[in-house]
């Protein structure tokens, strides 16, 4: 997409502002740019990050996901996620749910395990259309391993902040080892009536999102309503979720979000959007860190529900549980919807069927 032709997110309509930090200075340590993601970690989970030096990359990846669903209906499907929880590969449109009575989404996916840009040109989890394939080296290897580097630096921050020996979230989420880290395009038509992408938190570690049009809206907490969140150029949004959530104990926020059509003129286009999703190793067990730091031990004892904090499932069973469930072809009733939810299943159910 051109993005100079892209008319301007409008002015009349209400955003949620969000701390803009910045990426070169929490590389480097910067007492003051730490203490400001340390805030906006806490406080929504959602914050923009600039200075990430990944717009490049991110570029072609739009370029990549327009090739990608610009193939034939019939090309696209050989490469479908499937209901079996895994979401490497393609997603039509209208697969999901997007809310318990059952409402179906109308985004597309073309989504790339980490895994698979870490083995190519060796295949580790799936294949994928050609459009993809064709886009390997020149510029998906290259987003995924600049958006891992930026991920795993903010890791590092948190873990130090949340008390952690060094290098245990880290741990959590190895190179080496298999996991739903993925990079995900989504492609969705103007469509007034129904959402994009329903209520929900994200499944794994960190979400690096990269967005030129409005239509992402966050449910901030004590708010009446869904607010926007204005793209800002050259800004990525970032989020946490369940996992960083459930390993600091509630410390960290994985915050409700959701996609509608975008607001005013931007309405009418076709919307891209691009994430790269951190998500921990397969294996690794979804659990606040209490033996590992007193600061979580705290916030866990403190909190009204402790035992959220001890899922007792892996992160692989964590998340095929939720892809699995809002699948329309899995769903019997509201109660699949319900299987579907994360962290924020029993604070804000209420809001998510409006
Ligand atoms: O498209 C967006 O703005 C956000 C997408 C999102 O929330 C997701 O894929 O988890
Ligand atoms: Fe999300």
């Amino acid at each position: 997409m051109d993005t100079a032709s892209i008319p301007p997110f409008p002015d009349d309509i209400p955003t949620h502002p969000l701390l803009v930090v910045d990426y070169e200075r929490v590389k480097v340590g910067d007492p003051e740019e730490i203490e400001l993601l340390w805030t906006a970690a806490t406080k929504l989970g959602f914050w923009y990050l600039k200075n990430h030096g990944v717009d490049e990359e991110a570029s072609g990846m739009f370029d990549m996901a327009a090739e990608t669903m610009a193939l034939p209906m019939e090309e696209k499907m050989k490469y479908e996620q499937g209901d079996d929880g895994m979401s490497f590969g393609y997603k039509a449109a209208g697969a999901n749910a997007v809310d318990a009575s059952g409402m179906k989404d109308t985004a597309q996916f073309i989504n790339i395990a980490k895994d698979d840009a870490v083995a190519w040109p060796a295949q580790a989890r799936r294949a994928y259309p050609s459009t993809v394939n064709a886009r390997m080296d020149s510029t998906i290897v290259p987003f995924i391993e600049k958006s891992l580097a930026v991920n795993n630096t903010l890791l590092e921050v948190f873990n130090d902040r949340l008390g952690l020996p060094k290098g245990t979230l880290l741990q959590k989420h190895l190179r080496e080892e298999y996991s739903g880290s993925e990079s995900r395009c989504t492609f969705s038509p103007p469509i007034m009536e129904r959402q994009v992408i329903g209520a929900h938190t994200d499944f794994g570690s960190l979400s690096f999102l990269h967005n030129r049009l409005g239509g992402l809206q966050v449910f901030v907490p004590g708010a009446e309503t869904w607010q926007y969140v204005k793209p800002i150029p050259g800004h990525a949004f970032c989020n946490l979720g369940d996992a960083m959530a459930i390993f600091s104990g509630g410390i960290l926020r994985s915050n409700l979000h959701r996609v509608v059509n975008p607001p005013g003129a931007q309405g009418a286009l076709y919307r891209f959007s691009l994430v790269y999703f951190t998500r921990p190793g397969n294996s690794v067990v979804l659990r606040a860190l209490t033996e590992e730091s007193p600061m979580i031990a705290q916030a866990v004892a403190n909190a009204p529900d402790p035992t959220k904090y001890n899922t007792g499932v892996t992160s692989y069973d964590w998340f095929t549980r939720r892809i699995k469930n809002q699948r329309i072809k899995n769903r019997k009733g509201p109660e699949t919807w319900m299987a579907s939810r994360g962290t924020e299943h029993t604070e804000l159910t209420k809001v998510e069927t409006s």
